[in-house]
């Protein structure tokens, strides 16, 4: 390396490959999924119905509909020996931890674990997508020491999952917020968890190892883990009046205001609007609107001290709480939304591989003799 090397710190900036997944534009201040406005298809579309864009490049006839469902609600129910295992974890484990074993563990018992061929890699896609609620919703119930609720093959997606989390079917009105958190969270580009999922990928290693390595990336606070701190802040601060004085004390102590910045976004996050309004409509159903006036003082004194606007995980934090899961629940939720996103990069990563592997400037000590 010469002294002019440029050392871009956490690889900002790099333009590493191609996608044809998603688009972010942070000069509009847009997210497209293959084309389309993710608050569009929030607005208009079922999560299946973006799953199966993700992966596919187009949305679905209502065959191709039928056909990726059927196969999604046959493999909702979690694998008795995968459950067995989940249930042996201890339960102050960190939830993504579960997460992360039962993705591995279900990549040891997949029959087609080994095989990268396309097809192959749509059908463990498609069955891992299928199942993470499973997982996500038996582990919030044993930590609350409940039974655990079997799937319901009539219910879409969105409603199995909150029926399979709380044991009663959800009302319409969460059904859909729910549903609009999913298809926002599904798919963003480049970032840590997914671009951690294409360099597994890269060395030719099986997708269950991709979407685990993806799982570890997204746990960190500054990633996925960012929701569920959102929630920590705000039951911290407890009331609006008390925001202020509150992000004075943090910032002064230099703590990182957790919901706030994107290394891509500079000028706000595309999906925070959508998710906002979701998060008010919440707040209005369950009649808990002074979550709103914290959101907005403590989002308006970080903007006025800081410049700096809020991410997905700000909104996303707060309705998940008034949705009524665990804090620590939030960012598998996360999980089970992107495990789109992450399973169509591991397939375009294979039809066009590069191993990834970037260099580094050597700063160690200089060639020495071993005494
Ligand atoms: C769905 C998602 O994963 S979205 C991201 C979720 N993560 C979070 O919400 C965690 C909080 N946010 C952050 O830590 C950052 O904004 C990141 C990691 C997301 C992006 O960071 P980067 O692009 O690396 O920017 P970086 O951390 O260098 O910040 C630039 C400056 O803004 C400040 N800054 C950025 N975000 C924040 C924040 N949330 N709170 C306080 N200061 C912040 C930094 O301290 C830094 O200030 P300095 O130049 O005076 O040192
Ligand atoms: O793009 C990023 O760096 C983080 C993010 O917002 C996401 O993964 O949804």
């Amino acid at each position: 390396m010469t002294e002019t090397t440029e050392i871009r710190k956490g690889l900002a900036g790099v333009v590493a490959d191609t996608s044809a997944i998603s688009k972010v534009n942070p000069e509009t201040n847009s997210l497209l999924y293959r084309g389309y406005p993710v608050q569009d298809l929030a607005a208009r579309k079922s999560f299946e119905e973006v799953a199966y864009l993700l992966w596919h490049g187009e949305l679905p006839t209502p065959a191709q509909l039928a056909e990726q469902t059927a196969v999604e609600r046959v493999h909702r129910e979690l694998p008795d020996n995968v459950r067995d295992a989940v249930l042996e974890l201890p339960t102050d484990c960190h939830p993504m931890d579960v997460c992360r074993t039962a993705v591995s563990i279900l990549g040891a018992h997949d029959p087609q674990a080994e095989d990268s061929s396309p097809e192959a890699e749509l059908a463990k896609a498609l069955r891992l997508w299928a199942v993470l609620p499973a997982v996500v919703a038996l582990d919030q119930r044993r930590r609350r020491g409940q039974e655990l609720v079997p799937p319901r093959e009539d219910l879409g997606y969105s409603a199995n999952f909150l029926w399979m989390t709380f044991g009663e079917e959800a009302e319409p009105a969460v059904v859909k917020a729910f549903e609009a958190s999913m298809v926002l969270y599904a798919e963003h580009s480049f970032n840590a968890s997914t671009f951690t999922a294409r360099v597994i990928t890269s060395t030719l290693a099986d997708l269950h190892s991709a979407v685990t390595g993806a799982i570890g990336a997204l746990k960190g606070p500054l990633h996925g883990g960012a929701n569920e701190a959102v929630q920590a802040t705000f039951e911290e601060i407890g009331s609006a009046d008390r925001a202020e004085a509150w992000l004075e004390d943090a910032l002064a102590s230099k703590k990182k205001i957790m919901g706030f910045g994107h290394r891509v976004y500079k000028n706000g996050d595309s999906r925070v609007p959508t998710m906002r309004a979701v998060l008010g409509d919440l707040a209005e159903h369950y009649g808990r609107t002074e979550v709103l006036d914290l959101y907005e003082t403590l989002e308006n004194a970080m903007v006025s001290r800081k410049n700096i606007k809020p991410n997905l995980d700000y909104p996303a934090g707060p309705a998940y709480h008034l949705i009524g899961f665990d804090t620590n629940i939030f960012t598998p939720l996360f999980v089970a939304s992107r495990v789109t996103g992450w399973t169509a990069h591991v397939m375009e990563q294979r039809a066009a591989n590069s191993l990834i592997r970037p260099v580094c400037e050597y700063v160690g000590p200089e060639q020495r003799e071993v005494p």
